[in-house]
């Protein structure tokens, strides 16, 4: 069984749908549901790791950062739209308590200070979370921030829908299992990882966007994240386009073993958009196999021709 980020009615709940509609259990935090499947109770989770208006979700990066390995194997986009819900009765002019999901108010800000300035927002849980704690007749709240669907499932009226403030936000998710062989390659892949470095020094940066950038292999995010030890002390949570079983991302992978304190890797899996990379001139797999054939030649034979 699969589990999720929940309760229902979550964006992550939307996003699973989108590709199972298979039985899942939702859980109440990222934690618990990557714990759930290193605990062996669900076979794999769907977590939110990246939005495209808030950035990375620290709750899954540093989970899969520093927690028992686990390994991405899929990839999930969902557009996000957010609508204001209200127990039935509830007029906007009666919203003081709102009740949202961090990343979901940082997307609402604008409108809810245009449109429910006197409100106060409670940032916690989820958005569906937020739903069921209003559609509680006893609740301090009055609204939630969620998706209509949450807005739906808790029984909420809505007091006003399209409320993002982009209103292009796109939310990936990932799918998470236990640490296994690699996703097959599709040839329009992402390799997630996280770099250590040895030590804190000028340039550590720069050598490890060099393994990257020498190999022909874009990144699609890259952001510091505190390794969580002492103040000043960060490591790199990197999305790469490729696979590991490509050989530009072979080779920028071992040269990062050997710049590095540590590498973390998190999988590779098929992209959801399906968008294949851009290999420059001289790093596809058939510039690396004849410049190993040419090698093997040379060392063998000392003819470079
Ligand atoms: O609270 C939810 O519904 C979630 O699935 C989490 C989450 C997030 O962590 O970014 C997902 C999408 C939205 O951007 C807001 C919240």
């Amino acid at each position: 069984m699969l589990g999720y980020f929940g309760p229902a009615g979550t964006f992550t709940h939307q996003a699973l749908l989108s590709v199972s509609t298979d039985e899942a259990r939702p859980f109440g935090t990222v934690a618990q549901a990557l714990d759930a499947v290193r605990a062996g109770e669900v076979s794999a989770a769907l977590v939110p790791i990246e939005n495209s208006v808030e950035g990375g979700v620290s709750a899954t990066l540093d989970n899969l950062a520093a927690g028992d390995r686990l390994m991405i194997i899929r990839e999930v986009l969902l557009p996000v739209q957010f609508g204001l819900y209200a127990r039935p009765g509830t007029s906007l002019a009666d919203v003081r308590q709102i009740l949202t999901h961090p990343h979901a108010y940082n997307q609402t800000r604008d409108w809810v200070a245009a449109n429910c300035p006197c409100a106060h927002v409670t940032e916690g849980g989820s958005t569906a979370a937020a739903a069921a704690d209003v559609a509680n007749p006893g609740s301090r709240h009055d609204a939630a921030i969620c998706a209509a669907v949450a807005g739906d499932l808790y029984g909420l009226e809505s007091l006003a829908s399209g409320i993002a403030d982009n209103e292009a936000a796109v939310t990936r998710f990932v799918l998470v299992a236990r640490q296994g062989p690699p996703t097959e390659r599709t040839g329009a892949d992402k390799t997630t990882l996280v770099a250590y470095m040895r030590e804190d020094h000028p340039g550590a940066l720069q050598e490890i966007l060099d393994q990257f950038t020498m190999r022909g292999v874009n990144l699609s995010r890259i952001e510091s994240r505190p390794t969580k030890t002492t103040l000043g002390n960060y490591c790199f949570s990197i999305d790469a386009e490729g696979h590991l079983l490509d050989s530009r991302m072979a080779e920028a992978l071992m040269g990062l073993h050997r710049v590095c304190k540590k590498v973390v890797f998190l999988g590779s899996y098929a992209r959801a958009d399906r968008v294949k990379p851009r290999v420059p001139a001289g790093c596809t797999d058939a510039d690396h196999e004849a410049a190993a054939s040419w090698l093997e030649t040379l060392r063998a034979t000392g003819k470079d021709d």
